[in-house]
């Protein structure tokens, strides 16, 4: 499958080993088992009592049966409005058991995918796509809702109208049901064929409105960029390509179905037809007569039915091993604490030893070879270098994002995955260059680096981070809507609300990502200010884009193509005939 296509609902063909593995989703369905299995038995007895329909009506109009029970009613009008009331009755009760069950199932089926989900590696999420991540959890478990509430039903339903009413029938008159089992199957049979070839259609057309969606979302998650680039017409014309294509098949399809449809009432109306006739040949009473052919239509409808249980049936286990694949997949080792343990408390110190990395979507790209050096406790090292050099790299891998393909990163001296990830994780804090914030409030956004924080934490938090002065000017405050992704505050704002969420954190390790984007004199000062603050007492690793930030670093270490090729102060390194004097010289004299 190629990268931007969002693989669509697969219909599956139902084998054994599939149909085992759906099976494992009924463990999600087990505590509710109780409350299922007498849905179950309602679906039953209310398809028992469909069932009698038939013979009910038979008996209805046939004057024989005219005995009088009550006033004017006879036995079989009777015995109907009795049927019906437990019919309706049933039904309701088994489509209100199994509607509770389905939506129990599926929040804790949802629940689960999406602990799972948001749990896996980094290299999981390179190589998938959100739109293709969150359809799983949307539409692939709505899917299995129709499945569980409706198709499942309707399955047992129809299996139950077939084999009783193809019972019934024998008793009745069984060379009349040999000469109608004749016809019928044959139409089966076509019918099957002909869903087939139809089923080809509606999967196109589902690749193709996954297609279309790939488009929205992408251009509404970067609407700044399609503005900015002013390609609006660009992805309007993108989007009409790919939706009117997804009509264009789609219609073929309809065509299709329509001729399948007409196939159908053709078939069974005319085995229908051709029924009566043998009936009336073989002198059949009128009141059977009518007993098997409404039992002919039921199993007629619940045959042209079955087709689509059966496409149903096929999505879901689509939908299922689709789950099974995700839910199949190793997460990060995470577990939630209270605090961290003792022995887990890091002081600050840093080690890289021959770090060798790739990524794992290019594994043959080294992006780190051999790389060491030390960070000893509350020293501030800077990371400098050209782009593309592995600073941000180093950074992943410190908070194991990824882990080094040879080599080893420690912290005091301790291996860093023998260290818990969660409370390795919760030590670290990270001060981004391009700030992630949450469509929520303000106060939300701070309380990221500590969830629970007090009101009072987070004003404080923000006094630091020098944002407290520009969020009191809003009239809501901390209760500020900050807009999808922060877009309603500025740049520097942005930046001081992460640096707030790293104050609440209080990480024993700091690591900024100096953003690139300049920002106004008072701002940087500001911003600057805020970080001196923030670093102060603990281990800081600055990426730095600008050399004036860092001439006091305890340490700065310059990375080109993923190899530290020199290390040292300021005062050092401007000695030396190098990188880092010649990008030094080149920055200051642009200043
Ligand atoms: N997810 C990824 N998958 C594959 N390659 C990646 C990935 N992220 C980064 N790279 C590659 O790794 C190399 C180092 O990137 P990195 O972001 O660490 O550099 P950097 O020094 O931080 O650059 P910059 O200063 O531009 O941020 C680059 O060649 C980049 O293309």
């Amino acid at each position: 499958m190629r990268k931007d296509e969002i693989s669509p609902i697969e219909k599956r063909p139902i084998k054994l080993s599939s149909l085992k593995k759906t099976f494992r989703l009924f463990h999600y369905v087990k505590p509710y088992w109780p409350q299922f299995a007498l849905g179950l038995l309602f679906l039953l007895v209310s398809s028992l009592a469909g069932l009698a329909l038939p013979k009910l009506l038979g008996e209805l109009v046939d004057g024989k049966n005219n005995a009088q029970v009550f006033n004017g009613l006879n036995r079989a009008g009777v015995l109907l409005v009795g049927v019906l009331l437990a019919q309706a009755t049933f039904s309701f009760f088994r489509i209100v058991l199994f509607v509770n069950v389905t939506e129990k199932t599926l929040a804790t089926l949802r629940q689960t995918v999406y602990g799972h989900m948001i749990k896996l590696p980094m290299k999981f999420f390179l190589e998938k796509r959100v739109g293709e991540l969150s359809s799983r959890i949307s539409a692939d478990i709505s899917l299995l809702q129709e499945t569980f509430t409706t198709t499942l039903a309707e399955f047992i339903r129809q299996m139950i109208l077939i084999v009783g009413g193809v019972t019934i029938m024998l008793l009745t008159s069984w060379q009349l049901t040999f000469f109608m089992l004749a016809i019928l199957p044959v139409m089966m049979v076509i019918a099957v064929f002909f869903g087939k070839f139809i089923r080809k259609f509606s999967k196109q057309v589902q690749e193709q409105v996954a297609k279309s969606n790939t488009v929205v979302e992408e251009t509404l998650q970067g609407i700044f960029n399609v503005k900015a680039f002013a390609n609006e017409f660009f992805e309007i014309a993108r989007y009409k390509e790919r939706t009117n294509e997804a009509a264009k098949i789609g219609m073929k399809g309809g065509r299709f179905r329509g001729f399948f449809s007409s196939f159908i009432i053709l078939g069974i109306f005319g085995a229908l037809v051709a029924v009566i006739w043998r009936g009336v040949a073989m002198h059949m009473p009128t009141a059977s007569l009518l007993s098997f052919v409404l039992y002919s239509l039921f199993i007629g409808g619940s045959i042209a039915g079955l087709a689509e249980v059966y496409t149903n049936l096929q999505k879901s286990i689509g939908a299922t091993e689709h789950l099974l694949e995700i839910l199949d997949e190793p997460t990060e080792d995470l577990a939630p604490f209270n605090e961290i343990k003792r022995e887990n408390i890091v002081d600050g110190q840093i080690s890289f030893r021959d770090v060798t990395f790739a990524y794992p979507s290019r594994p043959d790209l080294t992006i780190l070879d051999k790389v060491s050096f030390d960070v000893y406790p509350d020293q501030k090292v800077a990371l400098v270098g050209p782009s593309g050099g592995g600073k941000s790299t180093i950074v992943s891998l410190l908070l194991r994002i990824y882990d080094p393909v040879s080599g080893s990163v420690y912290f005091d001296g301790r291996k860093s995955d023998s260290i818990p990830l969660s409370q390795l994780r919760s030590q670290l804090a990270i001060v981004p260059q391009d700030v992630f914030l949450f469509g929520g409030t303000i106060a939300e956004n701070i309380s990221y680096g500590k969830p629970g924080a007090t009101e009072a934490e987070l004003i404080e938090a923000a006094k630091q981070a020098n944002a407290w002065e520009f969020i009191q000017r809003f009239p809501d405050g901390m209760n500020t809507i900050v807009g999808e992704r922060g877009v309603q505050l500025s740049g520097g704002q942005r930046q001081r609300i992460a640096i707030a969420r790293a104050v609440l954190k209080n990480p024993r390790i700091l690591i900024l990502d100096e953003a690139t984007s300049a920002l106004d004199a008072e701002s940087e000062r500001l911003v600057q200010d805020a970080l001196d603050k923030l670093m102060a007492g603990r281990t800081s690793i600055v990426i730095a884009h600008r050399l004036s930030t860092i001439r006091e670093a305890d340490k700065i270490i310059v990375l080109d193509k993923g190899a530290i090729i020199e290390e040292g102060t300021h005062g050092e390194l401007v000695e030396q005939e190098g990188l880092y004097r010649m990008l030094s010289n080149m920055q200051f004299q642009s200043n």
